[in-house]
């Protein structure tokens, strides 16, 4: 397994080892001892998968509030998408800013977002599917949404000319300057 830090503190990428042979390749993508033994102990409640048809389809930047804020274990199961994590934690210093990291089935990597981040991603393929481990039940009415393309975030999602499919909620999501983040750096 190979972790490679990010430039926002807790947001790491990850590489699982793929054993390939003669009829493809086994890999762990989670493996609870091993996560823990490398300082990431964290209980994972629920997988999600969602499955979008469509390249350009862009799905966030969601969050939960606290009691019910999640981490996120992100991998791509098929196809291709750029994935992205925003600092919400007040008092960071590196609250506002992004990360992003194409996951693919082909590449196998990963992406641990911890609590107090936003995360979105965009499709760059048609037929990508997107599975993902989290800390917390889903809690709707602890949802919260800041809109994909908030000028003060700022970011680049190569979309080119792509125009992007988004939900209704994602469409009508507030701006980052709205938010009263619920999360604070811990240091
Ligand atoms: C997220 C979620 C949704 N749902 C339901 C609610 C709704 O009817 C339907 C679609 O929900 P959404 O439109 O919120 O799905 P989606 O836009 O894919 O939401 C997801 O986006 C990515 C970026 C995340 O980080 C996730 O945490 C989640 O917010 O699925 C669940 O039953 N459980 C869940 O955990």
């Amino acid at each position: 397994m190979k972790i490679e830090q990010t430039p926002l503190s807790g947001v790491v990428v990850l590489t699982p080892a793929r054993f390939g042979d003669s009829r493809g390749f086994f890999s762990e993508t989670w493996n609870r001892r091993r996560m823990a033994e490398a300082g990431f102990d964290i209980d994972f409640v629920q997988d999600n998968h969602s499955f979008s048809p469509r390249m350009g389809t862009m799905r966030g930047l969601h969050y939960q509030s606290p009691p019910r804020a999640q981490a996120k274990l992100v991998r791509c199961g098929r196809g291709r998408l750029f994935d992205v994590a925003v600092d919400i934690r007040r008092g960071s210093p590196t609250c506002g800013r992004w990360f992003g990291v194409e996951l693919s089935f082909g590449n196998g990597r990963q992406i641990l977002i911890p609590e107090g981040f936003l995360h979105g991603f965009v499709t760059r393929e048609p037929e990508t599917e997107i599975i993902y481990k989290c800390s917390d039940h889903y809690a709707p009415e602890c949802d919260g949404t800041v809109r994909f393309d908030d000028p003060d975030i700022g970011i680049d999602w190569g979309l080119d000319d792509v125009t992007p499919i988004l939900s209704d909620k994602d469409a009508a999501a507030p701006a980052f300057a709205e938010l009263n983040s619920p999360f604070e750096w811990k240091g």
